[in-house]
């Protein structure tokens, strides 16, 4: 091979081509093909910068137009799978906080969907129900936020001294304080005397098997349903739809279709929330605010993500029985009720992806409907982020493989998309089913520099060349840029999550000393993984290499250090960035470091990597 001088088309790595019989030959192709593929993957980026919408609604206009007699009603769907990572309490509390926005109550439905069938959750939920009756007049009366009891109570200082604002406090308080404790332990018989519901548990049921199970804990539409001050109650439903072995339930995917049945059955609203478990609302406008996009009168009748499908209109004011509701619901909870069916296909949310939010939005988007995109000062909503770094990677690896997944999938966005949306919202969805495969390029700037600085090898234009201004200029202005638009360890840590379809559910507890170290800023590394052990390896790596590097520079020649530097900057930067890493590894001791199996493994297999690299 010899070296192109001539054409100025690629980067200045291309003037660098190793010599045949020079060294380095695979380490340049490598960084080479980085190079070219971080080129392509930013040229999509660009299309993030494109046309920026900025949207504000007007409320005001809002109320001014609709009395609340017109305005229409909402399905506000919450989705559990777990007791166990996803306590009670804090679904009950998304719960609590979605019944209560300031919008007419009985134009609220709520449904929680438990996939994990738990007679906890329907305990919690059937609490929740009678505290609903205190907390909705608490919240509206003082305006409380946020109006998860959970959060709010957290962060509560008793300052406040108006003598009724304390009472009604305190009984608030002994009613949650009674929820959380009872939702501890089991259920006693007394409880279970006090609602039907409790029946549908015995022995044979489990999470993965058992009988769909529909209870309407509130009928909104009862007008004797009402709080301590006599208003009206938003509608509360259990949902959980039949399990059986055997047959798929196409994780959240298929609750979320289950729901949309059920609720059509049921108060069937034009327009549907969903929320996870953990997302509770921050603000109590917010659906006044989606609503402005909505009933637009110019735009809104393109606006989407509303409901999908177009069940039978039912008449709400009829005389309706709650148990033939129940009843009706259960056989649209079925297994058997998709079987041979457009649900998961055409109709609903989209199966067989763990990211189904992102293929139904793009599904939905090429039909036609224009998607909205707000992003309030006041956030709408707050969920739990993983706190641990090994759960973080679980679910990074669900969405980056996932999302990955969809490229080569039939919605591939530049061929599914096709004529259907615009080139620029195309790349756009790109930007985020590429983030898998950008980890190679990444893997590949974190190890080869690495270990080429080990064997001596240049990758880069001497600091003298006249091609190391272009190539410092473009360097210094993507790490710059990286470091502010993401932080750290993100995409050097991403992994090709192409094995995996399933849904894991990432856990939602955290404990006191998790949550002392988060305030402290440590980095709670979780326990052993196989992702763990490739951070640490990647980390040592590099400092064994910026030793060396640093030992040659100061012992060699001055022609072999300029030949160097690039790679010794990087690897300085790269150890840098891992600073918290080496502090899990040797200086911590706490139960948020790293394993020390983590530990050992990780100093063999970079110290074999230095080994192979050196001789
Ligand atoms: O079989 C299942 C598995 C999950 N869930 C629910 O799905 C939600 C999201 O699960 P979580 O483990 O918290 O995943 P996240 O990565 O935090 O979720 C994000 O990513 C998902 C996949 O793109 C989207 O579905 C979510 O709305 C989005 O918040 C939770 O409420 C779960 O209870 C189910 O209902 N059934
Ligand atoms: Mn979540």
């Amino acid at each position: 091979m010899s070296g192109k001088r001539g054409d100025e088309a690629v980067l200045p790595l291309l003037i660098h081509i190793p010599r045949a019989g020079q060294p380095g030959k695979h380490a340049w192709a490598a960084m080479f093909s980085a190079e070219v593929l971080f080129g392509l993957y930013w040229i999509i980026t660009q299309s993030g910068r494109w046309r920026v919408v900025y949207r504000y609604p007007f409320k005001d206009r809002l109320s001014t137009r609709y009395e609340d007699k017109k305005l229409p009603g909402f399905d506000v769907f919450v989705c559990t799978a777990d007791p166990i990572l996803e306590p009670p309490l804090m679904v009950i509390s998304t719960v609590l906080s979605v019944m209560v926005y300031n919008y007419p109550s009985e134009k609220i439905s709520v449904y929680l969907s438990d996939d994990g069938g738990s007679e906890l959750t329907f305990y919690a939920l059937f609490e929740a129900s009678k505290f609903s009756k205190y907390w909705i007049p608490f919240c509206k009366k003082y305006n409380v936020e946020p109006r998860s009891p959970e959060v709010y109570f957290s962060c509560q200082n008793t300052s406040v001294d108006e003598s009724r604002f304390v009472q009604d406090w305190t009984s608030v308080k002994v009613n949650l304080t009674q929820n959380s404790a009872a939702a501890k332990g089991c259920i006693p018989e007394e409880i279970r005397d006090q609602h039907k519901g409790f029946s549908e548990w015995n022995s044979k049921v489990t999470k993965q098997d058992h009988q769909s199970i529909v209870q309407i804990l509130i009928d909104g539409w009862n007008p004797e349903a009402t709080d301590i001050e006599g208003n009206r109650l938003p509608t509360l439903v259990y949902l959980s739809r039949e399990k059986r072995p055997g047959w798929p339930h196409n994780f959240k995917a298929g609750s979320m279709n289950s729901l949309i049945r059920v609720s059509a059955e049921i108060s069937n609203a034009p327009i549907i929330l969903n929320v996870d478990c953990d997302m509770y609302s921050n603000d109590g406008d917010a659906i006044r605010d989606a609503l402005c996009f909505f009933l637009d009168e110019k735009q809104g009748q393109q606006i989407s993500y509303s409901r999908i499908e177009s069940h039978s209109v039912i008449d709400n004011t009829k005389d309706r029985s709650v148990q033939e509701l129940e009843e009706a619901s259960k056989i649209l909870a079925n297994c058997s009720y998709e079987k041979g069916t457009q649900w998961g296909k055409e109709m609903g949310l989209i199966y067989g992806c763990p990211v189904e939010d992102i293929v139904t939005g793009l599904a939905i988007q090429c039909r036609g409907w224009k998607p909205v995109y707000y992003n309030p000062s006041k956030y709408a909503f707050q969920g739990v982020a993983p706190t641990t770094l090994d759960i973080s990677l679980i679910q990074f690896k669900r969405w980056s493989g996932g999302m990955f997944q969809v490229f080569f999938s039939k919605y591939c966005p530049f061929i599914y998309g096709h004529r259907k949306i615009s080139l620029g919202a195309q790349m756009g969805y790109g930007i985020y089913l590429l983030w898998a495969p950008v980890s190679l390029p990444t893997l590949c700037y974190a190890v080869v520099p690495a270990l080429s600085l080990l064997c001596d090898i240049p990758l880069f234009p001497q600091v003298s060349s006249l091609w190391f201004i272009p190539f410092a200029y473009v360097f210094a202005a993507k790490t710059a840029y990286t470091l502010v638009e993401d932080l750290v360890l993100d995409t050097i840590i991403m992994q090709l999550g192409l094995s995996q379809t399933a849904f894991a559910v990432t856990a939602k507890v955290v404990d006191d000393e998790a949550q002392k170290r988060y305030r402290k800023g440590l980095i709670d590394f979780g326990n052993s993984s196989i992702m763990l052990v490739i951070i640490a390896t990647l980390a040592l790596l590099n400092l064994f290499s910026l030793g060396w590097g640093i030992k040659k520079a100061l012992f060699s020649a001055p022609e072999t250090f300029e030949k160097l530097v690039v790679q010794l900057t990087i690897c300085g930067i790269i150890t840098l960035l891992n600073l918290p890493v080496y502090e899990g590894l040797f200086f911590r001791s706490d139960k948020g470091s790293i394993p020390s199996s983590v530990t050992f493994k990780s100093i063999v297999m970079a110290s074999i990597a230095c080994l192979v690299s050196a001789y």
